[in-house]
């Protein structure tokens, strides 16, 4: 007989836990990512990655070691012994190596035209695909990331992936304008069409994976293709809980 003066437990229940929500991002030099993707992270109250800025930092790196770019095992052992420091914030994305502050410096025109030797250097990549990874893991407030691998190999798995393309004058255009007289217009369209031709050979960005969605921004404001990535998200998570089937909850 049970006892009815004895207090009531509640039963345990499992705590139902939202899965953070992942934005991939890819596409070619200029297309608009980095800016696209720190909108929608705005946006959306999401964190922000930039996967570029690490193969930049990277390159920073390599530029002021005494190693050769084109020395792929030493590339890869002083990178892969780098601490890089990389901040989530898209209002605010900044990017240190070794403890040294690079957000500016690896927007140099020197950084530009080396980073692709070092970003198709395959053990590099396979070290910063899984600190990526890593780091999207972790994002708990769920997260936009940007590159040229993110909806293929980094996050393949992400609930919204994008293909984010240009048509190349507009690109070169729109690279030139940022740059203005820094850059000569042979250095413009070597930072673009050459960049994108190398980087090309490591990573699949021309043309859209299975399930992923292609936005062109040829025509489109930068808030126009925000607005639009912003829209693809889904307006409710699925939640993964410890025995409980999978429910959703509003974002
Ligand atoms: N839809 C748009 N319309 C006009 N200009 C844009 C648009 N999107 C981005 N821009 C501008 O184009 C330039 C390149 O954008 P951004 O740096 O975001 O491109 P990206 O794809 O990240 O390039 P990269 O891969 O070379 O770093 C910036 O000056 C940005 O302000
Ligand atoms: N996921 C990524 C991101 C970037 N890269 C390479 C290709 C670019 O030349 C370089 C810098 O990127 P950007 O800042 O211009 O977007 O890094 C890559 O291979 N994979």
């Amino acid at each position: 007989m049970p006892d009815r003066h004895a207090p009531s437990v509640a039963p345990e229940r499992p705590e139902a836990v939202t899965t953070p929500l992942v934005v991939a991002i890819d596409g070619p030099s200029g297309s608009g990512k980095s800016s696209t993707a720190r909108g929608v992270a705005q946006k959306l109250g999401l964190a922000f990655l930039d996967t570029g800025a690490m193969y930049r930092a990277a390159t920073w790196l390599v530029l002021h070691s005494d190693v050769e770019a084109g020395d792929t095992d030493a590339v890869a052992a002083l990178v892969g012994s780098a601490d890089i420091a990389i901040a989530l914030d898209p209002a605010r994305p900044t990017i240190s190596i070794n403890g040294t502050d690079v957000t500016e410096a690896i927007r140099e025109p020197v950084v530009s035209a080396a980073v692709s030797a070092v970003a198709t250097n395959l053990a590099v990549r396979a070290d910063l695909v899984a600190r990526q990874q890593s780091i999207i893991g972790s994002a708990a407030q769920g997260i936009v990331a940007e590159g040229r691998d993110i909806t293929t190999v980094v996050a393949p798995e992400a609930p919204v992936r994008v293909l984010l393309v240009a048509d190349p004058q507009a690109r070169v255009a729109r690279r030139q304008a940022e740059l203005g007289e820094r850059v000569t217009s042979s250095e413009v369209t070597d930072q673009v069409i050459r960049r994108d031709r190398d980087d090309s050979t490591v990573a699949q960005f021309t043309e859209a994976a299975d399930g992923v969605v292609v936005v062109d921004s040829t025509h489109l404001t930068l808030s126009e293709v925000i607005d639009r990535i912003a829209d693809l998200a889904p307006t409710s998570r699925p939640t993964v809980s410890t025995g409980a089937s999978s429910s959703a909850v509003s974002r």
